[in-house]
């Protein structure tokens, strides 16, 4: 037995689901049908209780390949029936035991459809998961003492500690220092495939620490919490030296704010991997992944000048306009930096995006 309550108090009962306790978090949904693997991995979902819209979860266990990093972040998982026996050629364990093994409270046999449209129509909130507490009420009451996401500084409990070097794969063609806010491990590994020797550097890196690796190029990853806490002074270093620059999801948000956009929280934000955004420098459409529940509040179809250059928004979603993309150029309209709110590293997610990537090494001088 286990249950589950909303800040506002609305409550659901349903069956304990990995590790017995009791977890809090900022209940968010994903429409992914595919991917948990990755999505439990993503460091960006620190502190959040994560419920799947896709009804089934666990059918193809969990293997040794598809984590995006060391652990499973989310604070809580929520499902409505888990897959009672896995699955797959590449599955070593249940999810169910990967779960318990990693001590993370979940929640099984719940109406995840009636969770999702609450949760669509009064927004992303705070809730807590226990399978010790009988009582709502005092549940409840512990929930609404949890901290908000709104105004969590959290990229110092996912980022490295350490300093590491992913090396590039076959002839090596620029150095980057990457700043690990959260950082799939999907991303390095992609710039590591186009001859990337990948620099990952603590959250805390100065321009010094950056500068130490003579980059070709500086990128800042996807990362758990509020931009409007991080410090943007390093981001801004960066821009003002002219080094060339990308940025993913937490990535996008700090450079928006380095180029003095504010970020806003979104009502229930987009998590899923079929959001539709428009590249408005091809004009073209590709269906991508997503994990965010802020945004940078740019003006959609105004260029701002900032200390670095011209801003513009380069990407947009299609379902609701929300800033996906910026970019940088100076006035002779050459590119100097951009990113993305989404993700093109897709771990889970469709390839389309994959082109950034290609960007990022155009933009570093690449000619081939
Ligand atoms: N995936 C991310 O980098 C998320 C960024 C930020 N924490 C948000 O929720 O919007």
């Amino acid at each position: 037995m286990a249950i589950l309550v909303l800040e506002d108090g609305r409550t659901f009962h349903g069956e304990t689901y990995g590790a017995e306790g009791e977890t809090y978090g900022e209940a968010v949904f994903n429409t992914g049908m595919t991917g948990y693997q990755e999505t439990l991995t993503d460091p960006s979902y620190h502190r959040q209780v994560v419920v799947m819209t896709a009804p089934h979860i666990g059918n193809t266990g969990v293997n040794d390949e598809d984590q995006e990093s060391r652990r499973i972040w989310v604070a809580g998982y929520v499902v409505r029936d888990p897959a009672r026996r896995a699955s797959n050629w590449r599955s070593r364990r249940s999810l169910d035991d990967e779960l318990r093994a990693q001590g993370v409270v979940g929640i099984s046999g719940i109406d995840t459809r009636a969770l999702t449209r609450h949760l669509r129509e009064r927004g992303a909130m705070r809730c807590g998961i226990s399978t010790t507490e009988t009582d709502p009420d005092a549940l409840l009451g512990r929930v609404r003492q949890q901290p908000e996401m709104k105004g969590a500084d959290l990229a110092g409990e996912v980022t490295a500690m350490q300093p590491y070097v992913v090396p590039a794969i076959g002839e090596k063609r620029f150095t980057v220092a990457a700043v690990d806010l959260g950082i799939k491990g999907m991303t390095p590994a992609l710039m590591a495939q186009r001859g990337i020797e990948v620099h990952v550097l603590p959250a805390t890196a100065t321009i010094a620490d950056i500068e130490a690796v003579d980059p070709d190029g500086v990128f800042l990853s996807n990362g758990p919490g509020d931009p409007a806490t991080a410090d943007v002074t390093v981001l801004q270093d960066v821009l003002e030296r002219g080094i060339p620059y990308f940025g993913i999801c937490f990535g996008n948000q700090l450079f928006g704010r380095a180029l003095g956009f504010g970020t806003y929280k979104l009502v229930y934000g987009h998590r899923g991997i079929n959001q539709p955004v428009m590249d408005r420098t091809t004009g073209k459409v590709e269906v991508t992944a997503h994990n965010h529940g802020f945004a940078v509040d740019a003006p959609l179809d105004a260029a701002t000048e900032t200390p670095y250059g011209t801003a513009t928004v380069s990407h947009i979603c299609l379902n609701d306009d929300v800033v996906e993309g910026l970019e940088l150029r100076s006035a002779d309209g050459t590119l100097k930096a951009f990113s993305v709110q989404y993700h093109p590293e897709a771990a889970a997610g469709p390839h389309d995006a994959a082109y950034l990537f290609d960007r990022f090494m155009d933009l570093m001088g690449d000619n081939t």
